[in-house]
């Protein structure tokens, strides 16, 4: 790691958490770091750290008129999003990793990792991050440790979770438990031998074992593959201790609305990667008398309160958003926040000024940029300029619309809960679920067209439950019976109300049918009206979909055509909807919820098949 100042203060603070001591040294031994720094979380720290990260190339310091104490990073071409065919569940059973999951038996996959990461981090610093996934002074706080060789890991983490003394402090105070996250990019570097500015290694291995809650990370230095408190622990590691404990991890966002009557409600949406979440946690409405303020926009803690309600949290401290697409005419409150700086960007063109850009951002685009693999574009270039899966990183509490209560570790209630995917044609803008267990159906039988989220094809539809299909870290069917059984918790009349979503059908020349982003405010004053009894509705074989007038689109030029395109159940377009549920469904094979089977049973029914 050449002779930068992050070397001089190593291999201090060392812990009274003999678990935790042990681990550390047992992976020192294993990966043969040069050094070993006890991550503080400081900001002293953050500058050393980025000081040094901008002296190795990893990071590119912007113009601190424009985007005080931001950087940007530029990844391995070959290490730009999360890796799917790479992650494992390794369950003591296969049976219990389910069908949606790679598995490969522990033992076997214990045999590989440990000579992976055998001498992993040679000539490099081994990084102990203490981390807390949600509040310090929740009653059972979520503690984990991720050891990484990655300084923009580090880096990153502090910006995406509470990291440092006082969350090992605690963990020592309380002898916790805490998961165990080991991370390495998978290129130990020969005495002597120059750094790459990304380091990564081809082959790629995210493991995670949910029995003994621990995950390791081999050979990307990229989100979800790499900052290991995001996917790896708050979803699939923290959906088995749901699971086992009775509460919900799930891939959602969480929004607060306060009606023009002064009323609040809370609003929690599953969309898969890369289809709106981030958006719509900061929306700007468009209706006036509406407010909106944002809890949490990729990961939602749920459990059931003591009076039957629903209650939310979001583990999570910063924003790892999609930068294309985010834009002051799109998403203005994302913009503001970003201003403010204190963010790392990845994969993101830079502007001649020293700033950042990316495609969507600006109605007019530069003239020149620097592309995010460094080199020269023009508007006339045939490939973007950022990466489609170019990322922002950025502390929550710089976003102004946050809600107070996003410190509040009891959490807030939800009313509505919206699913939604990115789907060309078939499901309308707003559905809404005829009861509770329809509700989980049509979260399990989402669909979406795939993204430049992770690496694969990009447009294909595919099945992925509650918005969680790569992120179920047991058994999918076991996954929906423990939604169907938790709710027994419940104050019936409480649970909240279920809606489908889409902002993404088109029409036939092509154009979205419904304008979106700050628009959505529409589709969530309807949802808010029908929890009140207020707004009318049509009933369709798929659920309750507005009726002509009551979607309020005042001052919104939407031609009544689009509208229609908008909101249509189409028979024919269900018919082979059915055929790719019924198709889903079997995959499934005994551990389908006898419910969810039900309901597809008399969803057919309902269209006559
Ligand atoms: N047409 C349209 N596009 C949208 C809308 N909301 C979001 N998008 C676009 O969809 C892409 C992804 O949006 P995000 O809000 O970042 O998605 P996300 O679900 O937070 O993604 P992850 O962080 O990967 O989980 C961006 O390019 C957005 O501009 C909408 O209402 N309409
Ligand atoms: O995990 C990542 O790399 C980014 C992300 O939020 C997602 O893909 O949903
Ligand atoms: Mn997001």
């Amino acid at each position: 790691m050449g002779h930068a100042p992050v070397q001089e203060i190593v291999e201090q603070a060392m812990t009274t958490h003999k678990g935790l001591a042990a681990w550390v040294g047992e992976v020192a031994a294993l990966t043969l770091p040069d050094h070993i720094r006890w991550v503080d979380g400081s900001v002293e720290e953050q500058a050393l750290l980025t000081d040094h990260l901008v002296a190795e190339g990893t990071l590119t310091r912007l113009n601190p008129e424009l985007f005080p104490n931001s950087f940007a990073a530029f990844s391995d071409p070959k290490d730009v999003a999360r890796v799917e065919g790479r992650t494992f569940i390794c369950s003591e059973n296969e049976r219990d990793a389910g069908f949606t999951n790679n598995w490969m038996d522990p033992a076997a996959m214990k045999d590989i990792l440990n000579e992976k990461f055998a001498g992993s981090m040679r000539g490099r610093t081994m990084f102990v991050i203490p981390f807390v996934m949600g509040p310090l002074d929740a009653e059972d706080p979520k503690f984990g440790v991720e050891i990484t060789d990655s300084a923009y890991v580090v880096a990153s983490m502090r910006i995406m979770a509470n990291i440092g003394t006082d969350v090992l402090r605690k963990m020592e105070d309380t002898n916790a438990f805490f998961v165990p996250a080991l991370h390495s990019v998978g290129a130990p570097l020969a005495p002597g031998e120059a750094d790459v500015a990304w380091p990564c290694n081809e082959e790629k291995w995210i493991v995670h074992f949910p029995e003994e809650r621990s995950i390791f990370s081999f050979g990307s230095g990229y989100g979800g593959n790499a900052l290991l408190g995001k996917k790896c622990f708050a979803l699939r590691i923290a959906s088995v201790m749901a699971r086992d404990e009775g509460w919900l991890a799930e891939h959602m966002l969480i929004l607060k609305l306060t009606s023009p009557a002064d009323k609040t409600y809370h609003v929690a949406a599953a969309f898969p990667s890369a289809c709106g979440k981030t958006n719509l946690a900061l929306l700007e409405p468009t209706l006036p008398g509406w407010k909106a303020e944002t809890l949490g926009d990729d990961i939602n803690w749920m459990r059931f309160g003591k009076e039957g309600e629903l209650r939310a949290v979001n583990p999570e401290a910063g924003l790892f958003g999609v930068a294309p697409g985010t834009g002051w005419h799109t998403n203005p409150n994302a913009m503001a926040a970003i201003s403010k700086g204190n963010s790392i960007f990845t994969n993101v063109a830079l502007t001649d000024d020293g700033g950042v850009w990316w495609e969507g951002m600006t109605k007019e685009v530069p003239t020149h940029l620097t592309d995010w693999q460094g080199n020269d574009w023009t508007p006339e270039s045939d490939r973007p300029a950022a990466h489609p899966n170019s990322r922002f990183c950025t502390p929550i509490d710089q976003v102004d619309m946050l809600s107070k209560d996003y410190f509040n570790p009891e959490g807030v209630e939800i009313n509505a809960i919206l699913f939604g995917g990115r789907r060309k044609t078939t499901i309308p803008l707003v559905t809404q679920a005829r009861d509770w267990t329809h509700g989980i159906f049509m979260g399990s039988t989402l669909s979406s067209e795939t993204t430049a989220a992770a690496t694969g094809a990009v447009g294909v539809v595919r099945r992925d439950p509650m918005a969680m299909l790569p992120f179920i870290g047991y058994d999918a069917g076991d996954y929906l019976k423990h939604w169907i059984d938790l709710s027994a918790k419940a104050d019936q009349a409480r649970l909240p109300k279920i809606f489908l979503v889409n902002w993404f059908r088109r029409t036939a020349d092509g154009g979205f049918a419904w304008p979106g982003f700050g628009e959505n405010t529409r589709v969530l004053k309807w949802v808010v009206d029908r929890i009140e009894g207020t707004a009318e509705a049509v009933e369709t074989p798929i659920g309750f979909v507005p009726a002509v007038g009551s979607l309020d689109l005042t001052g919104l030029d939407v031609s009544p055509a689009d509208l229609a395109d908008a909101l249509r159940v189409e028979p024919s377009e269900w018919e082979s909807e059915l055929a790719g549920i019924q198709e889903w469904y079997a995959r499934f094979g005994d551990s389908l919820p006898e419910q969810l089977a039900e309901e597809l049973k008399d969803l057919k029914a309902r269209f006559g098949a």
